[in-house]
């Protein structure tokens, strides 16, 4: 069910701006980031469905955002313990799952992506969503280093289509940037804009360029660290050592590396050094790939540049 408001945009003085109220969200993509969106969504109040490929995925996916809950009610609720468990129990009831996309786009208004980062995948999965989700749904994606025109270019709604991109873990990091491209309406904007509000998010405005903001400038300093590591001229444990005392940084780049996953890092360069093949900032690391090619592929399966057993 879509709700439609009026209200004054800030920036456009006194223009009255539409946006859809989005009420009822499914998200694609159970894991770390899928997750996170899920928790997040569900504990501001939005029905959420989570879809993933796989039932154990899913089940694992709702033990992690309870878990997260209960340590998020018993610092915030402290000294409220029966508001924490009402709080706890309406946001797990907001969460339901399926493995099943197509029949529960049916109601919803929003459709977040969080699927593994490869072009045609996402393709499909939103060509498919197209054609069965109506008219007035929003598709957003959350990738990280693919372009949403491409992305929406499988489908028959480019002005109900941006990005949605979230940072890792989704619950802790403030900033939502959301992304228009050159089809995206100016209500759809609105509408993400607004929903990354009543996730608490601050939001940014991208433009649909390779890595938004945040990973054009993040991405090439990691690869730096890689290669300096390979060259030997920095251990990995100093490097992310100096990183973090001399620049303040909450974790060194093999530490993040780790923590956003080096499959979707590996996703990432492909992508990047196949469109830019004369580039060195995105030549192609042997480290990072023989870790990738060994399924190390960082926290998610206890090891990468690290150990995490
Ligand atoms: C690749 C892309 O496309 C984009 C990206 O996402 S790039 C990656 C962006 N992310 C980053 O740069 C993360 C950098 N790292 C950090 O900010 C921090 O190390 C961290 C927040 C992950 C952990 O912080 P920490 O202080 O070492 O650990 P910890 O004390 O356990 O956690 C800090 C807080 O976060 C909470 N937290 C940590 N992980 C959490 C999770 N997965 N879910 C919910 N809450 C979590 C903890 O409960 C704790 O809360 P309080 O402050 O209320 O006590
Ligand atoms: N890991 C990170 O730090 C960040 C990742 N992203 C982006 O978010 C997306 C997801 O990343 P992660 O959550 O880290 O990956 P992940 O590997 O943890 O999870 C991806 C999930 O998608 C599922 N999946 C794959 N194909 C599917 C399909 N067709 N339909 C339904 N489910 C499907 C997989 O089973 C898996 O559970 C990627 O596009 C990534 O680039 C964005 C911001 C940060």
């Amino acid at each position: 069910m879509a709700f439609f408001t009026h209200h004054i945009c800030r920036g456009l003085s006194s223009s009255a701006v539409r946006h859809v109220v989005i009420k009822n969200v499914t998200i694609i993509g159970g894991g770390q980031m899928g997750a996170g969106i899920a928790q997040v969504a569900a504990s501001t109040g939005h029905a959420v469905t989570l879809v993933d490929t796989n039932e154990d995925i899913l089940k694992k996916a709702v033990k992690g955002i309870e878990g997260n809950l209960k340590r998020v009610v018993k610092k915030k609720f402290a000294d409220k313990p029966e508001a924490g468990e009402e709080f706890l129990q309406k946001a797990m009831q907001n969460v339901s799952i399926s493995t099943d996309a197509g029949s529960v786009v049916q109601g919803t208004d929003l459709v977040v992506e969080a699927i593994v980062e490869n072009l045609k995948v996402k393709q499909d999965l939103f060509g498919g969503l197209d054609k069965v989700a109506p008219a007035h749904t929003i598709f957003a994606s959350n990738t990280s280093s693919l372009s949403i025109t491409d992305i929406a270019s499988s489908t028959n709604r480019l002005d109900r289509f941006g990005g949605l991109h979230f940072f890792n873990p989704v619950p802790v990091m403030r900033l939502v940037e959301v992304i228009a491209t050159s089809s995206t309406s100016q209500e759809t904007f609105d509408s993400l804009l607004n929903f990354s509000k009543m996730l608490g998010k601050t939001s940014v405005s991208c433009k649909d360029t390779p890595g938004f903001i945040v990973n054009r400038l993040l991405l090439p300093y990691i690869l730096d660290a890689v290669r300096m590591y390979e060259r030997g001229d920095g251990s990995k444990e100093d490097i992310d050592i100096a990183m973090k005392l001399g620049c303040g940084y909450p974790m060194g780049p093999f530490e993040l590396s780790d923590y956003v996953g080096l499959d979707t890092m590996k996703f990432i360069m492909d992508g990047w050094s196949a469109a830019n093949p004369d580039n060195p900032m995105f030549a192609q690391s042997e480290v990072l790939n023989k870790l990738v090619a060994e399924g190390k592929f960082g926290k998610k399966t206890g090891e990468g540049f690290y150990k995490y057993k």
